[in-house]
């Protein structure tokens, strides 16, 4: 078993439950043509291993590369491949010449002379390079952790915010919502319905300003002694500069509503976007220093090795990963298990 979150060890009379009652009911009715965040339970029958997720959900990653080794031969054909299959899966330039270089160089030293051999080698390595990536996501530092959730349109940043409410709430913290996302209406409709159906407070303003409803969030995180803040933002492109600036400042205001906040900056990117992905780490990172990043659609994807081409370019760590819609197809990162799942 593994723990979701590493948590600071917690006082004896501290509360399993959440310390502060819900808010009054928002103001907007539960409609039924909004779409649900996540579905609230679900039927025993469709759970399925994390494990067995992760290998379904990056199989057509994988079986590019793990096909290659079948009955192979050890020479300039299988490393031609290699190459072709690393970077169709988005590895990257960098990854990919490091990983190849690499291996060819432990092949050598190592006298390896099967296939077998020279895959074990590349989960190695593969595992090496991810292994700086993980990094186990801490919650009881702070009273109430901030968190600001950033990415593109459509990445997944509302959903990955209903499922790590839900496993924090599950994990006995009291969790607060900012629907800082004032552009979409309907994002910020869809995060309070949710919030209303799971207990779980969603601040929210009819219209205005996002760093006013972060500021809020924090104020009212802090004086309820909540254990976790978590604030919602409007999608955006890097290249959208005066979104970014408006990104910059609830960031700043976060910190004005609470010394050192915000705790955590993530950004959550859709996995599927491959090389893109890169270039919104390192844009995001360069406007809002990340902490930390969630990948998510990581199922269905060919396109997993992106996790290399960060590892090598820009190493933020990666706190959580997603493989589906469901609230337990989002686990933290493990290294040696999306490697088992890539190369098992
Ligand atoms: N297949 C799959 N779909 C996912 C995953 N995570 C999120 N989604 C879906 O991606 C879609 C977009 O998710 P949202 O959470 O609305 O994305 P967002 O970043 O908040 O979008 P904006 O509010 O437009 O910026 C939804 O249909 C989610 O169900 C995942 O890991 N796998």
């Amino acid at each position: 078993m593994f723990s979701f979150f590493k948590k600071k060890p917690v006082a004896p009379e501290a509360p399993a439950t959440p310390a502060v009652a819900p808010t009054p009911a928002p103001s907007v009715a539960p409609s039924p043509e909004l779409p649900e965040l996540l579905p609230i339970e679900e039927p025993a029958e469709k759970k399925q291993s994390w494990m067995a997720r992760l290998k379904a959900g990056l199989a057509k990653t994988s079986n590019n590369l793990s096909v290659l080794f079948v009955g192979a031969k050890i020479d300039d054909a299988l490393y031609d491949e290699l190459e072709a299959a690393l970077l169709m899966s988005d590895a990257g330039v960098d990854a990919t010449t490091y990983l190849l270089d690499t291996l060819k160089r432990r092949v050598k030293e190592d006298k390896l002379l099967d296939a077998a051999a020279v895959k074990a080698a590349l989960k190695q390595l593969l595992l090496e390079l991810l292994t700086p990536l993980e990094r186990p996501f801490e919650l009881g530092r702070h009273t109430p952790t901030v968190m600001m959730i950033a990415g593109v349109n459509g990445a997944g940043k509302t959903t990955t915010i209903g499922k790590l409410a839900k496993h924090m709430q599950t994990h006995g913290q009291s969790v607060l919502l900012a629907a800082g996302d004032t552009f979409r209406a309907a994002a910020r409709e869809q995060l309070m319905v949710w919030g209303q159906r799971n207990n779980i407070t969603v601040i929210s303003q009819a219209s205005g300003d996002p760093a006013a409803v972060a500021f809020d969030a924090v104020q009212s995180g802090k004086a309820k002694g909540l254990d976790v803040v978590m604030v919602d933002t409007a999608g955006r492109l890097p290249t959208q500069l005066h979104l970014m600036e408006e990104l910059k400042k609830v960031q700043r205001v976060l910190g004005k509503g609470m010394e050192g906040a915000p705790h955590e900056t993530l950004l959550v990117i859709d996995g599927n976007t491959g090389q893109n992905a890169l270039a919104q780490v390192k844009a995001f990172d360069d406007a809002l220093k990340l902490t930390g990043l969630v990948i998510t659609k990581l199922d269905g994807t060919a396109k997993g090795g992106v996790l290399a081409a960060i590892a090598r370019v820009r190493p933020v760590p990666v706190y959580f990963i997603g493989v589906g819609e469901k609230i337990d197809d989002l686990q933290p990162f493990v290294a040696a298990e999306f490697v088992e799942a890539l190369l098992g």
